[in-house]
């Protein structure tokens, strides 16, 4: 908001330079009277240089004049949020700014022609006009302190303090104070400023010029800490408008509605290869048209390799009611990608639906354990169209390759929004995409829908998820030939086949794409030394030009590079038996030991997407989340009974099998033992029937004795026997 504007020594005057921190959004409804002046001419006087404006710009105005919603020949708001960078001289205040005269116009014009120019804006279609900058020094996003005054604080978040301030902006000729929120970030040391101030300003270019996402005004450092001045928006946000409804949640369209805005300001932020991981009511801002926009820009994201003074993790990765599993440890459970998002915006949609926060009056280890640990969802209503519901089941998938993407949740928001009618209830079904997909779950897979196939491309039968090898594949390798529109039972594509003459059809969501050797989802070894992440890794995209993205542990985000740095690597799949290498002294993680000081074995009981195993160990008892191990996949070998090479040893993986084995066969040993002393008892008594007075007799003691021992070393395998004596037997040799 403009809390005072004063036009000092007249427009012909104001050339000052300009600063990151001097952009604002210009006010709504600036008037342009198209028959007193041209729109070149209004724009030379209202629009503040340094500033190019292309001979085209005339007719932009004009053009989106024309648009719905918009008076004929007024740049409003819509029109003004395009060119965020605009400035505009007032001298009454927001909204109310006098168009000048004529000759004002043209009095003022030719000064302003000469100016030197950093900033071009380029016209064509208002929804892509772009506005690019041509010079770096206007890249510098800092705010002085002394311009800047805390007035009050209105909030207090997991990342610090959000203040009312005003932002003191003049110069020779003018002077104007406009109201802005701050975002005052916990103390950091020194060091860590100067990385996240390269970050912010990294951050700060990519989102110049996005419509979804709250507009970055500068930062500075006051009282120590760093803060973020932003554009104040007097609407407040969703949580806040919530917090003031009966019942605390939102009406079904009023949810479509800001979730449709929401996505997509979470896609523009996304384009920018930002990511938020703070999305929830409070962080989603209204503009003056109700329109809804995302509030942080990802401040959780620029603070990720951030050491903060605070050993609390939470603090920097996000809020936790509304955390992915892999945002709790993303080097552990990672990688955090765009999906990560996806289930925040789930949470988010939740609550508005319910008016309840996801997790609601749960600690922080609380809801760890509940959603990384148990690995628990949040609870979705019943009764939502199946569009909704299906894409918010995707939302909470505790595998991240598994949710859809922002491009899907569009899709179903936008089905949905479609069928309600004006008093809220629901029209028809709705599009559910998992009628179209022949999928074993009764939800869509998500994961099916990530790559769109294209003719020419190289492609292979899907590998049936937690199958290693590419044995029996249908089809072991094609090329597209042919594309088929989606029928009702899903899109099909035709796909010659070597040695088979006529194309193939086949279904869409069976095929996967092959690009120089790789798939998504293939397990891959980077070819150079690498320390601080492992070199093997899950495969997330393979693109056509060569450039990948992979997922390893020890790293927090996806690893970018190119096909020609990877190699294959074996991969592993839930429910073999892997233990550490025996030449590794010690793991990445904690690895239990045999008590003859050997790696124990255990079984893989599930994979993250960066390759992450989480390991069992049946054959050792334990009890609750003890049994549960991780290991890097480039420190573990496979066990199986074909990898035994000797008897013994294939016994002791049948151990690995479960605890229970081992009481078990030393039950059985000692049950044949002692059937088999019975049995030999009963020999010797027929025996001393048939030979009475021979002095042949035993007494049953001797015998049992001796049938034991004779067994015990005789009939059991070595290992049993072993065993046997081990446990204590009194009958064998060790106690003799
Ligand atoms: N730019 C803004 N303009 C207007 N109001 C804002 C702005 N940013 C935040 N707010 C309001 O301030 C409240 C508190 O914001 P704050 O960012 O401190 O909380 P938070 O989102 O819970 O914290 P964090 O982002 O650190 O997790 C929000 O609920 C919102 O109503």
């Amino acid at each position: 908001m403009l809390v005072a504007n004063r036009l000092v020594g007249g427009l012909q005057q104001a050339t000052p330079p300009i600063g990151w921190g001097d952009v604002t959004t210009p006010p709504l409804g600036v008037p342009f009277d198209s028959d007193s002046c041209s729109a070149r001419d209004y724009a030379r006087i209202f629009l503040r240089p340094p500033i190019c404006i292309v001979p085209a710009l005339s007719s932009f105005f004009l053009r989106s004049g024309a648009e719905p919603g918009l008076e004929r020949g007024c740049p409003s708001s819509r029109c003004m949020q395009l060119c965020p960078f605009l400035h505009i001289y007032s001298t009454q205040g927001v909204g109310a700014i006098p168009f000048p005269s004529r000759t004002m116009a043209h009095k003022i014009a030719p000064s302003q022609q000469t100016e030197p120019f950093e900033y071009v804006l380029y016209e064509g279609d208002p929804d892509h006009l772009k506005t690019v900058v041509s010079s770096p020094i206007q890249k510098c996003p800092r705010i002085s302190p002394d311009v800047l005054k805390l007035t009050h604080r209105i909030g207090r978040g997991v990342f610090g303090d959000l203040w009312i301030a005003t932002h003191h902006l003049f110069t020779e000729d003018y002077d104007e104070y406009h109201e802005v929120a701050v975002k005052m970030l916990h103390p950091m040391k020194e060091d860590q400023i100067a990385v996240f101030l390269a970050k912010f300003d990294e951050a700060f270019s990519k989102c110049q010029g996005l419509r979804g996402v709250c507009l970055l005004q500068g930062i500075l450092k006051k009282m120590g800490n760093v803060c973020i001045a932003m554009k104040f928006y007097e609407g407040g946000s969703v949580g806040d408008k919530m917090a003031r409804l009966k019942g605390g949640r939102l009406p079904m369209s009023d949810t479509l509605r800001y979730g449709i805005d929401l996505v997509q300001g979470i896609m523009e932020l996304h384009s920018r290869g930002l990511l938020v991981l703070n999305v929830k009511p409070c962080n989603v801002l209204l503009e003056e048209n109700d329109r809804a926009i995302l509030g942080d820009f990802g401040l959780p994201y620029l603070l990720l390799e951030i050491s903060l003074p605070s050993s609390d993790l939470v603090q920097r990765l996000g809020t936790p009611n509304y955390m992915a599993p892999e945002q709790w440890q993303p080097d552990i459970r990672g990688p955090i990608s765009y999906e990560t998002d996806t289930w925040g915006f789930g949470c988010c949609i939740l609550e508005m639906l319910s008016g309840t926060q996801p997790w609601c009056g749960r600690s922080p280890e609380e809801i760890y354990h509940l959603v990384v640990t148990k690995q628990e969802k949040p609870n979705i209503p019943r009764g939502l169209p199946p569009a909704l519901e299906d894409v918010l089941h995707g939302c909470f998938e505790y595998d991240l390759r598994n949710r859809p993407l922002f491009g899907d949740i569009l899709h179903a928001f936008e089905s949905c929004k479609d069928r309600i009618s004006d008093d809220g209830s629901w029209v028809g079904p709705g599009t559910n995409l998992a009628a179209k997909l022949t999928t074993q779950c009764s939800f869509t897979d998500w994961s099916l829908m990530k790559d769109h196939l294209q003719v020419g491309d190289i492609v292979r039968s899907r590998k049936p998820k937690n199958i290693c090898r590419l044995e029996n594949m249908e089809i072991p390798e094609g090329t597209v030939v042919g594309m088929e529109s989606s029928g009702e039972r899903g899109a099909h594509v035709l796909v010659r086949v070597h040695g088979i003459h006529d194309p193939l059809r086949v279904p869409l969501y069976t095929l996967e794409r092959v690009s120089f050797g790789f798939a998504c989802g293939d397990w891959v070894r980077i070819k150079r030394e690498v320390k601080k992440h492992s070199p093997v890794g899950i495969l997330h995209s393979v693109n056509r030009d060569g450039s990948v993205s992979v997922g390893f542990v020890g790293m927090e985000t996806l690893w970018q590079g190119n096909c020609t740095d990877l190699q294959m690597a074996e991969s592993y799949c839930v429910g073999q038996f892997v233990r550490l290498k025996a030449n590794l002294s010690k793991g990445r993680f904690e690895w239990p030991h045999k008590k003859d000081g050997t790696w124990a074995t255990g079984r893989i009981s599930q994979i993250f997407p960066n390759a992450c195993l989480v390991v069992r160990f049946p054959g050792i008892l334990r009890f609750g989340d003890a049994g549960n191990f991780l290991a890097d996949p480039a420190e573990v070998e496979m066990v199986s009974f074909s990898t035994c090479d000797s008897i013994v040893k294939k016994y002791q993986h049948l151990e690995d099998f479960h605890w229970v084995v081992r009481p078990l066969v030393i039950a059985m040993g000692l049950f044949t033992v002692l059937k088999l002393g019975f049995f030999v008892g009963k020999i010797g008594k027929s025996r001393r029937k048939k030979l009475p007075g021979s002095g042949l007799a035993m007494t049953d003691r001797q015998q049992a004795q001796d049938s034991q021992s004779a067994s015990s070393s005789t009939w059991l395998p070595p290992p049993v026997a072993n065993i046997l004596f081990r446990e204590g037997s009194t009958s064998g040799p060790a106690s003799r």
